[in-house]
């Protein structure tokens, strides 16, 4: 078996397209969509996702800023800043970029965003309405994976879901998100024992641990649909957690690093951004 390869990067095409469309409709209403990013320090990454963030957000026609602090700035001079946009009535999402440096409570400043201009998906109150199975803003990566899924036709009902990976940004909630659709969920992480029992019971086998080929054909059940959430540099090169070679002669579908998950994660933020716009201007 070869796998059908699922290309995140066209499918973040063409859903940017329509959005072009939606944030022209909202125009002609008065209402301009804006999403204001907020980085401290110039982890190159890091600077690197934040300019495709406005890249974006500007290419669908929505207003953008892009706030950028300098490392040292202190937790309360960053809540302050916050507070000014959940107060400004032009701005409809703020997001500040992850990881925040050591001095700054990353819990703090989640909860500091208002939960109505929280595109990430990250506050609690959000957290706790996808959950309970509540319309919410969903994280960007977790949801962009369900919207890769769907669109390549995968049912979720019934099906056996293993997640390796538990972090807040992309293990956990992927997991309620597929829960949420009837599948039946299992997460592993680095304290599981015989990682591989688990794997090879996998219908779907979702790889969020940052680990470059943490995962090869050999762990895969003949057929299941691989999702690889890694994003590691190894000598320069961009690789995912799974060996995609040895993997793609195992699986039915598989996702590429790059061109897979990565894009979806910017594209599902303005899906986000929108949304927060219309539900603030009751569209
Ligand atoms: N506030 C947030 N911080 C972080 C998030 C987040 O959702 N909100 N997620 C990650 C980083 N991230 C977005 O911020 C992100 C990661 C990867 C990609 C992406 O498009 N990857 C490409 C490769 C790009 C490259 O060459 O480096 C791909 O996989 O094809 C977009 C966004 C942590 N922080």
């Amino acid at each position: 078996m070869t796998a059908e390869v699922i290309y995140g990067k066209q499918l973040a095409e063409d859903l940017r397209q329509e959005m072009k469309e939606e944030v022209s409709a909202l125009h002609t209403k008065d209402i301009r969509p804006k999403l204001v990013v907020v980085i401290l320090g110039e982890d190159p990454a890091s600077m690197s996702y934040v300019k495709g963030k406005q890249r974006a957000s500007e290419k669908v026609g929505m207003d953008s800023d892009l706030i950028e602090l300098p490392v040292e700035t202190s937790e309360r001079e960053l809540l302050d800043l916050i507070e000014k946009l959940n107060q400004d009535p032009t701005v409809h999402g703020i997001l500040v970029q992850l990881p925040v440096p050591d001095h700054i409570s990353d819990q703090k400043i989640i909860e500091a965003i208002h939960p109505d201009k929280d595109v990430d998906g990250f506050h609690p109150a959000n957290v706790g309405k996808m959950m309970t199975g509540q319309d919410t803003f969903f994280p960007c990566t977790p949801y962009g994976i369900l919207v890769m899924l769907k669109r390549a036709d995968i049912t979720l009902e019934g099906k056996h879901v293993v997640i390796i990976g538990r972090s807040n940004l992309v293990g956990k909630p992927v997991g309620q998100l597929l829960l949420n659709e009837n599948a039946t969920v299992t997460h592993c992480h680095s304290r599981t024992k015989d990682m591989q029992s688990h794997t090879k019971q996998a219908d779907i086998l979702i790889v969020a641990a940052g680990k470059p080929s943490l995962i090869s054909g050999e762990d895969i059940k003949e057929g299941a649909v691989v999702i690889d959430v890694g994003v590691n540099r190894v000598d320069g090169k961009l690789t995912g957690d799974v060996d995609f070679d040895s993997a793609k002669e195992v699986a039915s579908h598989i996702t590429p690093v790059p061109k897979g998950v990565g894009p979806m994660t910017i594209t599902m933020l303005l899906h986000n951004t929108i949304k927060a716009a219309k539900r603030i201007h009751n569209q």
